[in-house]
């Protein structure tokens, strides 16, 4: 994103009170899109998040042929590509901050006769892009990727080149990621054959979800060395309806920030509960968080619930490493929860927060340690020492990299510190949550722009 940057302070607040709705999940909200512009027919999207980060996919998806368009009261409407393809965009594909975008789009391009060209901004042009190109390369995409100055291969811009013809693997992602899995499985439409994704450690299962709601057919056999998620080419999908549930990874911030303000107590309504995301969730529940799951019920396929949440004396935990993928975006966030708690939260085993919007490990580190709070950083995880209730000090400026969880976990602190938490730019927030302001002044937070 270009747009100037746009520095805010959070006032440490009084407590917080009253009832919010979690935003649109970001992760559906991408797969909502660019699966009803592959589709054949008119799918009917609510409840999209109206992020940056999705208004880039629409853009690109409107770039391959889609015809999307949004009505008065919110709902999007998309006429898929169907029988006649995805064709070659005129001009770059600007996929903006978003990783799950660009990933996604490029896994769903590569099953179609066509050239791209993909571009992003500052951040996600330094973020690597070989973990989705080598396996689509041994697909038989052809896809060239720029060098970093630093000598770092597979960075935007990418020029992709598919007959759409592909060839089916089975692979097994060195990282655990849904958006390896994601693009893979959706190249594999493209292909004459079955695609098998291997994973040793599950990952969010928005898109094999999704794909059979769109009527394809996904095979999970659970085996001794992970499970084998498995589609089948080619394959076509077929238009439906799709209601977005909201966001537990937006949640998370509301949710911390009435866990660590002083009587606090809030409902936050409409979070989606899906096992593979809700980590942080369990985590909290360690520490001791007063966290109440209520009012379980369906929402476009998946189980939503509403949150109560008190102010909470917190204990420090180890994290289990094998918790990670279903919480990979909380670990800023719950950073912040952990200076408030009594005794050391170890987070390990989470490398893969170098590769993110920005370097999360060093940035949560730099963000905490500039406001008075003990954090020790190892080379795949850190270790934040509490203040057992006290209130950190605060009274620094945050950098946020084009990072909108960083953005969003300094002022949440700088609501419970001593002094004043500022941040160089609040603007990458509008990319996962765009009503962040509203929502967090309607409980009563004191956040200044
Ligand atoms: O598939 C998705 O929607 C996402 C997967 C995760 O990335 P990785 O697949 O790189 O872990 C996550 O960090 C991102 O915010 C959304
Ligand atoms: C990592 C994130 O998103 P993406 O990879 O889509 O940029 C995120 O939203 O925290």
């Amino acid at each position: 994103m270009s747009s100037p940057a746009a520095p805010a302070t959070a006032v440490p607040s009084k407590a917080l009170k009253g009832t919010v709705k979690a935003p649109g999940d970001k992760s559906i909200s991408h797969r909502a899109i660019i699966f009803g512009a592959m589709a054949d027919g008119i799918t009917d999207v609510s409840g999209l998040l109206r992020g940056a980060d999705i208004l880039s996919t629409v853009g690109a998806m409107r770039s391959f042929g889609a015809k999307i368009t949004e009505n008065e009261t919110g709902t999007w409407r998309i006429e898929g590509v169907g029988a006649t393809g995805f064709s070659s965009p005129a001009e770059d594909v600007d996929c903006g901050n978003a990783g799950t975008g660009v990933r996604l789009i490029m896994g769903a391009a590569a099953g179609y006769d066509l050239k791209a060209r993909f571009t992003g901004d500052a951040s996600l042009s330094i973020r690597p892009m070989n973990r989705i190109l080598d396996p689509l390369r041994e697909m038989g995409v052809s896809a060239e990727a720029r060098t970093t100055e630093n000598g770092e291969p597979g960075r935007l811009p990418v020029i992709l080149k598919s007959s759409g013809d592909l060839k089916p693997i089975d692979y097994r992602p060195p990282h655990a990621s849904a958006q390896v899995k994601s693009a893979l499985l959706l190249a594999g439409l493209g292909a004459k054959g079955t695609t098998t994704v291997i994973e040793s450690v599950p990952t969010r299962d928005h898109t094999e979800n999704m794909l059979r709601a769109f009527g394809v057919p996904v095979d999970v056999k659970v085996a001794g060395d992970g499970n084998h998620i498995s589609v089948t080419g080619p394959a076509k999908l077929q238009a439906t309806t799709i209601k977005v549930p909201g966001d537990p990874s937006s949640a998370a911030f509301p949710i911390i920030a009435a866990l660590i303000t002083p009587g606090s107590d809030i409902l936050v309504e409409n979070v989606m509960m899906n096992p593979t995301r809700t980590g942080l969730f369990d985590t909290l529940n360690e520490m001791g968080a007063f966290l109440r799951a209520d009012n379980f019920r369906k929402s476009g396929g998946e189980t939503i619930a509403d949150i109560h949440v008190k102010h909470s004396r917190l204990n420090g935990v180890t994290v289990p490493e094998g918790r990670a993928a279903s919480m990979i975006d909380e670990y800023p966030i719950l950073a912040v929860a952990a200076a408030f708690a009594t005794g050391k939260t170890i987070m390990n085993g989470i490398g893969e927060l170098r590769v993110k919007e920005s370097d999360r490990i060093a940035a949560t580190a730099a963000l905490l340690s500039e406001n008075g709070v003990t954090v020790a950083e190892t080379k795949d995880g850190m270790t934040v020492t509490g203040s057992a209730g006290k209130a950190p000090l605060g009274g620094g400026t945050v950098k946020t990299h084009h990072d909108h969880r960083i953005a969003m976990s300094a002022l949440i602190l700088g609501l419970a510190t001593q002094n004043p938490v500022s941040i160089d730019d609040a603007s990458m927030i509008a990319t996962s949550f765009p009503t962040f302001f509203d929502l967090m002044a309607s409980l009563g937070a004191h956040i200044e722009r």
